[in-house]
């Protein structure tokens, strides 16, 4: 059988896009890992698929798969990239639309400059299995192999740390980010490592290890966690503009229950028909 998709990118964070209100699609673990597999696939960070929507108020439900096939609740780049292929392909044209995931509801505005807008709701402050270093600020240090590590935590959806680093080009990013990641008994369901090196109060430069996909060129939700992270320890302001390895990111957040905004791009850069035997 032929399963149509769309290749998209939200800054380089990649997507397959899979149109499931239009076509049947069974989400089996070889055929996520066949449309993650960037030499015997097509190839991406993430398999997106839209789906009709299971509850009044939401216009569509939005399923997330990384590359390795695992499901999760979140993806800040792709919820741009959703908006974008909702609007290209007359699925809506309602300027604002709430979407579904497993954990998360999300409200998406498009914006006159072809970005998309995200509120991406409050962050929730993880993990409560260790220890805080400075409880006011939700800083957190275990030892590891690379040493004692010191980071902020925070779920978006999903789960990230954040650490503060001198210089983002400098630092092991695989290995540290695989040495959390296989701390179980602080993040029972793995974690997405963001590695932050703050320039000034509206400025940051970022890179993220995600779970299940490996270092990204982008992470929206990793994003959205280092900008909260760096405004309650006091490093950022409301405003903040992160560059990642495939482009700039805007966040925006008021603190405590505020949710954070998140502003970007997306694009579509093909269309194409995989076969599958079933
Ligand atoms: N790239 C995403 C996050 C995708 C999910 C993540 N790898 C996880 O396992 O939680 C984003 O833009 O937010």
């Amino acid at each position: 059988m032929k399963l149509s998709f769309t290749k998209m990118h939200g800054a380089g964070n990649d997507f397959v896009v899979i149109d499931a209100t239009r076509e049947r699609f069974r989400p089996t673990p070889d055929l996520l890992r066949r449309l993650g597999d960037r030499r015997f696939g097509v190839g991406c960070d993430q398999i997106l698929v839209i789906e009709a929507p299971s509850a009044p108020g939401i216009d569509f439900d939005y399923r997330i798969f990384n590359a390795d096939g695992s499901e999760v609740g979140q993806c800040g780049n792709g919820t741009r990239a959703l908006a974008r292929y909702v609007y290209e392909q007359g699925l809506s044209d309602k300027p604002r639309l709430r979407v579904q995931t497993a954990t998360a509801t999300m409200e998406l505005q498009r914006l006159d400059n072809g970005l998309v807008k995200v509120d991406m709701g409050a962050p929730r402050w993880q993990p409560a299995q260790i220890p805080l270093l400075l409880p006011q600020a939700e800083r957190y240090r275990i030892d590891t192999a690379d040493g004692a590590l010191e980071f902020g935590a925070a779920s978006m959806g999903n789960p990230h740390a954040v650490l503060c680093v001198a210089d983002v080009d400098a630092v092991d990013v695989e290995g540290i980010g695989r040495s959390l990641q296989a701390r179980r008994d602080v993040f029972p369901q793995s974690v997405n490592v963001g590695f932050l090196q703050v320039i000034d109060r509206e400025h940051g430069r970022l890179r993220v290890y995600e779970r299940g996909s490996g270092e990204t060129l982008a992470c929206g939700s990793g994003a959205c966690a280092a900008a909260a992270v760096g405004r309650l320890w006091g490093l950022f302001g409301p405003h903040v503009t992160l560059s990642l390895r495939g482009g700039e990111l805007n966040l925006e957040w008021a603190g405590a229950d505020a949710p954070v905004l998140m502003t970007g791009p997306a694009e579509t850069v093909f269309t194409g028909e995989i076969e599958w035997q079933r």
